[in-house]
């Protein structure tokens, strides 16, 4: 024997090596439709041994497989769906020509199922939205029937923020109904935005509707619009309601905690039903809807004090994800500040300030109970009132301030604390910036008022607000 078999058992194997490596199926058949080569994951999604099956007819071994027909016509059949075992997966398949003749066919699997098509679809679209940010000019385009906001747009580095990021792409395709749960300002709506781009409905409307923001009596109007002349004081030739208007996208309803009961049966019924009435109409209309609802009150304290449904809280609180506040991650803050200032800074095509340690010591320590919205407003307000390439301490609110001097005045009080270390001018230096800071506190910011309230005229309040650059 010469050792030519052996080599080429030896290729063979590790061709079956790299083959059953993949996580796609492959199958390939001869001229006369037997199974010639299967791959290991393919043999195991239809609970057959590899080796066993090899010499079958494919016909006799894979389910509505069109791999004799491929090998009759002799044309490729590209990502067609086969329904197999319950599961539709995506395959193509090829007929192998040699000089002219069809010899076989192989097949493979792209996708094992549709569920695994659409997550990919997701995964695919978040990985493009990194590569093609949207221009400045067009990022956020606030029109209110389309999604604005992308994954990409969520600043945030924090093992939290990660997690969650992960968590949104996970969940978008497949239309699963969502419950954002979160304090205020903590970016509910950034997310249910990103959801709807990263879902399979990312080209139909996204439809965001405040249930806190309109009157009770407007309400079922506002969501099943209502016909000509259903009432005094109707427009004329209706009016869409929001459901219609988000029919084969996405609804977003946001402070769901605050609809009021009646609204709430109404929502249910839609929901169970999958179909609106109109006010003034007797006869329903079908909806093709994505439910995301967002709420930062506890839907389970509000169920028992009977202001919300159970029956309703089931079936909007199919995935539930909760949104971190920013004071349990801190890390997010510095990243998030340098976002908004340099967004502020392409509005205004003035250059991005920064801010002073200290004033950056205290957004590190405030408590944010408004979390990244009250950040995003206090930045702006410092970015307008100062020209400055430098913001400080100073121009933050008497809030924010304070909880730094509140910090640095606690840990003034302990032994080997700075402030009562080191020179006596270094310590009255200290002291004297201490004074200036509560000054200012207590004057909300009002410099004048601060000076008084020191004993000092104005104009030595300033020359010392730049000495301790305040
Ligand atoms: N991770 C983030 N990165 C960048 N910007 C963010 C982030 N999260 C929120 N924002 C911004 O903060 C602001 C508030 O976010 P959003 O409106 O989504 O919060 P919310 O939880 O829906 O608030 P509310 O409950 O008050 O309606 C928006 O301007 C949003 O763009």
């Amino acid at each position: 024997m010469t050792s030519t078999p052996k080599k080429l058992r030896q290729a063979a194997d590790a061709y079956r090596a790299i083959l059953d490596t993949l996580e796609e199926w492959i199958l390939v058949v001869d001229q006369n439709a037997r199974i010639f080569f299967m791959n290991r994951p393919y043999a195991r999604f239809l609970g057959v041994n590899a080796e066993e099956v090899k010499g079958k007819k494919v016909t006799d071994v894979i389910e509505n497989t069109r791999m004799h027909l491929v090998i009759q016509k002799g044309v490729a059949e590209r990502l067609s769906i086969q329904k197999i075992r319950d599961s539709n997966m995506i395959a193509s398949r090829y007929p192998i020509i040699d000089q002219g003749t069809v010899i076989g066919a192989v097949g493979i699997a792209i996708f094992n199922d549709t569920y695994q098509w659409k997550r990919i679809n997701s995964h695919i679209k978040a990985l493009m939205a990194e590569q093609t940010p949207l221009p400045q000019s067009q990022s956020p385009h606030k029109d209110s029937s389309t999604s604005y906001y992308r994954l990409t747009d969520v600043v945030g580095e924090s093992k939290a923020i990660k997690e969650l990021n992960q968590t949104i792409t996970q969940v978008a395709s497949g239309d699963v109904t969502v419950l954002l749960r979160g304090e205020s300002g903590t970016g509910k709506e950034l997310y249910a935005h990103a959801i709807h781009h990263l879902s399979e409905r990312s080209d139909a409307p996204f439809i965001k509707v405040n249930c806190a923001a309109i009157p009770e009596n407007l309400l079922e109007s506002e969501l099943f619009g209502y016909l000509d002349g259903a009432f005094t004081g109707a427009r004329k030739g209706g009016k869409a309601g929001k459901f219609q208007l988000a029919n084969k996208g996405t609804l977003f309803l946001d402070e769901i905690g605050e609809l009021p009961l009646s609204m709430q049966a109404k929502l249910l019924r839609a929901l169970q039903e999958r179909e609106v009435e109109a006010i003034g109409s007797h006869s329903p209309t079908p909806i093709d809807i994505r439910l995301i609802t967002a709420t930062h009150r506890p839907l389970e304290d509000l169920i028992r004090s009977g202001e919300f449904r159970e029956d309703l809280y089931y079936r909007i609180n199919v995935v539930n994800i909760s949104l971190p506040p920013l004071r349990e991650r801190p890390e997010d803050i510095a990243k998030l500040t340098e976002h908004f200032l340099h967004a502020l800074s392409r509005r205004t095509g003035r250059r991005a300030p920064k801010l002073t340690a200290q004033a950056m010591t205290a957004l590190l320590e405030y408590h944010w109970p408004g979390n990244i919205r009250e950040l995003e407003n206090v930045l702006e307000a410092a970015f307008f009132t100062t020209q400055e390439h430098k913001i400080p301490l100073s121009l933050l609110p008497a809030n924010v301030r304070q909880a730094a001097s509140q910090d640095e005045f606690s840990s003034s009080l302990h032994t080997n604390s700075p402030i009562l270390s080191g020179t006596l001018k270094e310590q009255l230096d200290r002291a004297e910036k201490q004074a200036i800071k509560q000054a200012l506190n207590n004057a909300y910011g009002n410099r004048t008022l601060a000076a008084k309230q020191l004993g000092i005229s104005k104009s030595t309040l300033y020359e010392k607000l730049q000495k301790h650059e305040l």
